[in-house]
Parts: structure tokens; C-alpha cells; sequence
């Protein structure tokens, strides 16, 4: 039996007009995501990888309705979220909720932590924030605080702490999805993994879906049904994380799995090593990635690769697939 999905995006795209160089040179454009679609299904979560500049953040705005697409549909639950009148959106926004990457950036010191966590109820409900204390105990407890920690200040917390005020300031409104981006990257390896299992546990309890964005392939390996590998303002590959990491097909895959070696089911999480920042120069005609791919022919040079099925749930776009799959994929024994 199919169920409508909780998340569609389709075709979506983003493009940025760039600043005039000059008076005499029509205005640049960033195509910051390039025909996106994907689903996720209730209770679901999906994760997001590729290199700084390849559009997750972008995709992240977009699906939460902070920016509109130049093009493309987001519909959560049925409603397509760009074509909700101000008032709707309003009140749709307490079935989504994001919690960014930095845990000291994304509070405001300057207010008390009932005051934060509540923020998002008063934007829906317009009471005063008052009244919402009980809600906040209530959520500061299932994120692993306490009620007293209400009164205080962010700076009295460490950055896992700080991560867990804004997961109890994104779980107020009883979401259905939350768009966490690098949720974990800004905290110290050890207080990853507890963050990390916190939104599992948060998951498991409420049947939430995760839309996880991250450059770390073993944090979205850790909560996700399926990852997504953006490049350049495209999905290149989306599998389910064991066929990502044993049985990729796009070497952009392989390429990222090389810049951070970890060993699957160990625990062996590591923060990420350098990664090269991709480049928008990408040519109009051929793959985006051939420039950069050892496996480049002519073809590619020339045909723009589309997602293709290479398994039961697993697309690539990749017209050397075959010859990914075949490769011996060892990479993975860190
Ligand atoms: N408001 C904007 N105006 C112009 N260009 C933008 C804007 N926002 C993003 N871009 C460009 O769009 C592309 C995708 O950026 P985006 O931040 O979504 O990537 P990312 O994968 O999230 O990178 P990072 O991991 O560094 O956040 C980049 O080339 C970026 O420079």
C-alpha cells in the first residue's frame, strides 16, 4: 500500500542573481539548485551530503519556505507551501521547524531559555510567552534538561546543551519534519554522538522525519533511511545508506567517501577532512562532475547524465555507473 509521502519536492529550482561586475555585462547567474526532487515519507528521514557550495543549504531555505524557488514545488501534507496564502503558511509552520548548525550563533543571549523555546508557539499562537512554561518543562525534559534550566541564559550551557535548547525550540510545536543543517558539526566529536542519539530517540518517540544536512557521511548514515548526494544544485545519487556507502554508483560518491574515512557500525565517527569547494562554473551541456571525474569520456563531456535506477531504491546519475559499481568499493575499511 502507498502512502501520499509527508514531504514532495519536485523540480525544484533556485537561481541567485549575482551582483553587476560591470555596467557593460549582463548580471551573473548561481544555479544553487538545478531540478531537485525527492520525498520523504512519514516517520522517515533523509539525509543530504555533498561539499560546501553544492546547495544544501539552499534546499534547507527552500523546503522550509524561507526563500521561494525560482521554480519547483514543496509540498508538505499535501500543500504546496509556496502557494499558501501568508496566514496559511503561518500556521503550517508548526509541522516543520529547523535547527541550525550553531548551537552559540542560533540563541539569543540576551533571552531566557523559556523565552527561546517558546519563540516559535508565540509566533503561531500569539499569546504571551508566559503562558507556555509548562510547554517548555515539558520539552526542556524530553531533550534531557530540566524545568529550572528555564530561567537561564544561553551562555550558561556547552554547545550539546545549547543543541538541545534548540531541539526542545524546534519540538514545541509538535512537528511532522524537522530540517536540521550540520546540526552536530560545531560540537566535539564526543557530544555528537549524544546529540546524534537524542534525535534518534526523538524520532523513534514521535515517528518525526529528518531532513538531515551534513558534510559527514557517518552522521547521516547514523539517523537516515536514505541519503541524497547533492553536486553542484543536483541530487548525483540517492540510496539507502548501506548501498551508498558498499554499492555507490557515482564516483562524486566514491570521492567524498575517500575525504572522510570511517568504518561503518563501529562508531567511528570522524569530523571531516578538507574538502575541495566546488565550483559553479560548471558547463551548460555534459555531466557538471566530468571535469573533475577520473572516469570521463567524451560522452559525458557532451550529455548530461539523469538519474537512473541502478536498484531497488537506489538512483544515480552517472553515465560510468555500471563501470562505479564495479570497482572494487574498499574504501569504506577505515
Ligand atoms: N543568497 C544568495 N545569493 C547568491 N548566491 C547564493 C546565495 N545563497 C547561496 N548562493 C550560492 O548558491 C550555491 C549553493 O550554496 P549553499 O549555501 O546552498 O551550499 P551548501 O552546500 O549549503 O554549502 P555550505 O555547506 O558551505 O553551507 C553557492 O554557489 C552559493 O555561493
Amino acid at each position: 500500500m502507498s502512502t501520499a509521502p509527508l514531504l514532495d519536492v519536485r523540480d525544484l529550482e533556485q537561481r541567485y542573481t549575482l551582483p553587476r561586475e560591470s555596467l557593460f555585462r549582463p548580471p551573473g547567474q548561481v544555479r544553487a539548485l538545478n531540478g531537485v526532487s525527492v520525498q520523504v515519507q512519514a516517520g522517515e528521514s533523509l539525509g543530504i551530503v555533498g561539499e560546501s557550495g553544492s546547495g544544501k543549504s539552499t534546499f534547507a531555505r527552500v523546503v522550509m519556505a524561507l526563500e521561494r524557488p525560482t521554480s519547483g514545488q514543496v509540498a508538505l501534507l499535501g500543500r504546496d507551501l509556496n502557494r499558501l496564502p501568508p496566514d496559511e503558511l503561518r500556521r503550517a509552520r508548526r509541522d516543520f521547524q529547523m535547527v541550525f548548525q550553531d548551537p552559540y550563533g542560533s540563541l539569543d543571549p540576551r533571552q531566557t531559555i523559556a523565552r527561546i523555546v517558546a519563540e516559535p508557539l508565540t509566533v503561531l499562537e500569539g499569546a504571551d510567552r508566559t503562558t507556555f512554561r509548562d510547554r517548555v518543562a515539558a520539552v526542556l525534559r524530553q531533550v534531557g534538561l530540566r524545568d529550572a534550566d528555564m530561567d537561564k541564559y544561553p551562555h550558561e550551557f556547552s554547545g550539546g546543551q545549547r543543541q538541545r535548547i534548540a531541539i526542545a525550540r524546534a519540538l514545541i510545536t509538535q512537528p511532522k519534519l524537522i530540517v536540521a543543517d550540520e546540526p552536530v558539526s560545531a560540537l566535539d566529536v564526543s557530544v555528537q554522538g549524544q546529540v546524534l542519539n537524542l534525535m534518534q530517540d526523538l524520532q523513534e518517540q514521535f515517528g518525526l522525519s529528518y531532513i538531515l544536512i551534513s558534510h559527514d557521511l557517518a552522521v547521516v548514515d547514523y539517523l537516515c533511511d536514505e541519503v541524497a548526494v547533492m553536486y553542484l544544485g543536483r541530487i548525483v545519487e540517492q540510496a539507502r545508506p548501506e548501498d551508498l556507502f558498499e554499492r555507490y554508483a557515482h564516483p562524486y560518491t566514491r570521492a567524498l567517501l575517500d575525504a572522510v574515512p570511517r568504518t561503518r557500525a563501529g562508531g567511528g565517527r570522524r569530523r571531516r577532512g578538507a574538502q575541495a569547494i566546488a565550483s559553479q562554473s560548471a558547463a551548460a551541456t555534459g555531466c557538471p562532475y566530468a571535469a573533475r571525474c577520473p572516469l570521463a569520456d567524451q560522452h559525458c563531456r557532451d550529455a548530461l547524465p539523469e538519474l537512473r535506477r541502478m536498484g531497488e531504491g537506489h538512483l544515480a546519475a552517472c553515465h560510468k555507473a555500471e563501470a562505479v559499481m564495479a570497482l572494487p568499493q574498499t574504501v569504506m575499511e577505515g
